[in-house]
């Protein structure tokens, strides 16, 4: 059986080969993954289009939702609301779950800290935001889980007192004022595969007006949100042409972004366990680990929650998905409003209460 067979046959995105013999880094980071077993997420949408005997195209289409929140059908939103209720409508239950155990906090970037914008190098957090985050972190372990490589994400968001998990969650780094801080990277045998690759994408890809790969050190992205609908099928075929001669390599989809990832069994899932782990809470019933994500890779770690029947998974979008997680945010500035809310909610819980006031003698 080729790859090619292995892209098709296996979701028709994602291709799931042989896993390479483990690497010495990965055999450190296994504690958290120990028995894994994979947790990549089932993209029903794509999954329906393509059992339907559609296009890659429509595969696309389907992942990489354009339809605006008053096209969409009220009902079905209504419903799903009711299923994903806001975080913030809902803050008081969150905070009455969070009553004696500690909250370690797990934040998505792109769509999640900053809005997506057309050009991925652009993909600013607004300093409100990182205030936001900044002040979060100072009362709850705080690490940003992202796709985007390591060093760029961690530019993006600049503060230094957190923990960053790039590439999927195959980059994770602890705050760099700490110099025994945990490094996990169970891909890094992959690296000199990724930057071929890398380079033949660029190659192959420049005939396609709009394209644009981005390299995240253990993992590709290949853009289409500026192609070109009608090229998205043609960008495909030329980004499976060139993956085909890499069993060992998968390929996923995100939003309007088609992802190249080394063949793993490690996600975003895995590195919350990893992180979890690390921060000495890998059993701990006093633990609530709480993730905000809007992508697909996210549903893995919003996976990882429900199982472990511990944790809180929000979902930012404003149209029904398909999730694992329990709440939702609409979008970026109202992750921003839950996170001011939290912080807030801990210092208000964590001040003693007022001395009693001493009525003046008369
Ligand atoms: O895990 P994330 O932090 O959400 O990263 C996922 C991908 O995000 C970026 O792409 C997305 O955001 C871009 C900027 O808003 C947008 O132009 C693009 O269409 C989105 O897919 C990032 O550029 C990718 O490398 C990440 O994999």
């Amino acid at each position: 059986m080729t790859n090619q067979d292995v892209v098709v046959s296996e979701m028709g995105i994602a291709a799931g080969a042989a896993l390479p013999g483990p690497s010495p880094a990965l055999l450190a980071c296994r504690g958290a993954a120990a028995g894994a077993m994979s947790l990549r997420y089932l993209d029903l949408a794509a999954a329906a289009a393509r059992s339907a005997g559609c296009t890659w195209a429509d595969a696309m289409r389907a992942s990489s939702p354009t339809r605006s929140r008053a096209a969409a059908d009220v009902d079905e939103f209504t419903a799903w609301m009711r299923k994903h209720p806001s975080a913030l409508g809902k803050f008081d239950q969150i905070a009455s779950a969070s009553k004696g155990k500690k909250i370690v906090m797990f934040l998505d970037y792109d769509g999640t800290l900053s809005p997506i914008v057309a050009d991925p190098d652009t993909a600013y957090m607004s300093d409100a935001m990182r205030a936001a985050v900044r002040d979060v972190a100072k009362h709850f372990p705080t690490a940003i889980v992202s796709g985007r490589c390591r060093d760029k994400v961690r530019n993006f968001v600049g503060l230094s007192e957190l923990y960053y998990a790039g590439s999927h969650g195959m980059d994770i780094k602890g705050p760099s004022s700490n110099p025994e801080s945990v490094l996990c990277q169970p891909a890094s045998e992959f690296l000199p595969v990724i930057d071929e690759v890398y380079k033949a994408l660029v190659e192959k890809t420049k005939s396609t007006p709009g394209a644009k790969v981005e390299n995240n050190k253990f993992c590709l992205s290949v853009h289409f949100r500026c192609v070109d609908e009608k090229r998205w099928n043609a960008l495909a075929e030329q980004v499976k042409a060139v993956i085909k001669d890499y069993p060992k390599l998968k390929l996923t989809q995100g939003r309007k972004v088609l992802e190249i990832r080394p063949s793993i069994m490690w996600d975003k899932g895995k590195a919350l366990e990893f992180l979890l782990e690390s921060l000495g809470f890998a059993n701990c019933s006093d633990v609530l680990p709480v993730y905000i994500g809007d992508d697909r890779t996210d549903e893995d770690a919003f996976k990882v929650l429900r199982k472990r029947g511990q944790g809180i998974g929000i979902l930012v979008s404003k149209c029904p998905k398909e999730t694992n997680a329990s709440y939702s945010l609409q979008d970026p500035s109202e992750v921003m409003d839950f996170l001011l809310r939290l912080v807030e909610w801990k210092r208000k819980s964590s001040s003693p209460p007022p001395p009693p006031k001493i009525r003046p003698r008369v």
